[in-house]
């Protein structure tokens, strides 16, 4: 018998606020799978941009995000991504890469689309035996608004344009990246984003933790008192 209750951990923020990676860090602390919904968004987009549809057309989009095998490895020490088994994790030509980053809004932006791979998120949430944490922009009001912890993790404009910036540099993508670049794409996505799913304010019940003057660590250990309050506590009591 674990000592551990099962928990759902829901997170949603704009680009760049650290997500993905915080995320990532508190599954591997505590025991949990990790899904990051935003690499679903794009690798059903990139299945769409490989069978040469119109990511903005509803219908066309909704057939491809139906019909794609997606598989996304819920190991936080793992990274991997495959659609159709193709393995599309990495490189200028996967799901990282400018191509699909400038279609995935649009693509993203269709009921049909999102209806589809939000059942496939909570599926995988579902299956988790010691629970998951899952990170996006509808996690917390959509997905698992029922989630026992749910963090709305944000960070000022500038501080996210620079992590990006740094992060590009750090993948050895681009040592002269422009930050102009890097700002007209974390903001202009998130402009797009916004008029789809509600990330900017928090709902009710949502903890907003602004990671702008915070540490990596820092921001870490926020996300994980909140998770070990939960895992600790007796089953039946919610925060
Ligand atoms: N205080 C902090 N909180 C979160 N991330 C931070 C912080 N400081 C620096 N970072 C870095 O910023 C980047 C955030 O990127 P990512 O996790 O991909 O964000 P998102 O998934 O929200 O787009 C990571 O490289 C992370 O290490
Ligand atoms: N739950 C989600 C997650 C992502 N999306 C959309 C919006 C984003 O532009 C894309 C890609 O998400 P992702 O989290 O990878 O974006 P970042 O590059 O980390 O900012 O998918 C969404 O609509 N709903």
């Amino acid at each position: 018998m674990p000592d551990r209750r099962r928990v759902l951990v829901a997170v949603d923020g704009p680009s760049g606020s650290g997500k993905s990676s915080v995320s990532r860090e508190v599954a591997r602390r505590s025991g949990l799978a990790y899904l990051d919904t935003g690499a679903m968004y794009r690798a059903a987009c990139w299945a769409a941009l490989r069978d040469g549809v119109d990511v903005t057309d509803p219908v066309a989009a909704a057939v491809v995000a139906r019909a794609v095998t997606l598989d996304l490895s819920t190991d936080p020490d793992h990274e991997r991504v495959a659609v159709d088994g193709v393995d599309v994790t990495a490189g200028p030509d996967g799901i990282r890469g400018e191509r699909v980053t400038s279609a995935v809004s649009a693509f993203a932006a269709h009921p049909g689309v999102r209806e589809e791979l939000r059942a496939r998120q909570r599926d995988v949430m579902d299956a988790a035996p010691d629970g998951c944490i899952a990170e996006g922009r509808d996690i917390t009001t959509v997905v698992a608004p029922d989630a026992d912890v749910r963090v709305l993790l944000t960070a000022d404009a500038d501080a996210r344009v620079e992590r990006r910036r740094a992060q590009v540099v750090e993948s050895g993508s681009g040592d002269a990246v422009e930050v102009v670049d890097v700002r007209a794409g974390v903001v202009g996505r998130d402009a797009a984003d916004s008029r789809v799913t509600s990330f900017l304010s928090a709902a009710d019940g949502v903890v907003t933790l602004d990671s702008s003057a915070l540490t990596f660590e820092q921001t870490v250990q926020a996300v994980l008192r909140l998770v070990r309050e939960v895992q600790r506590a007796p089953e039946g009591v919610r925060r």
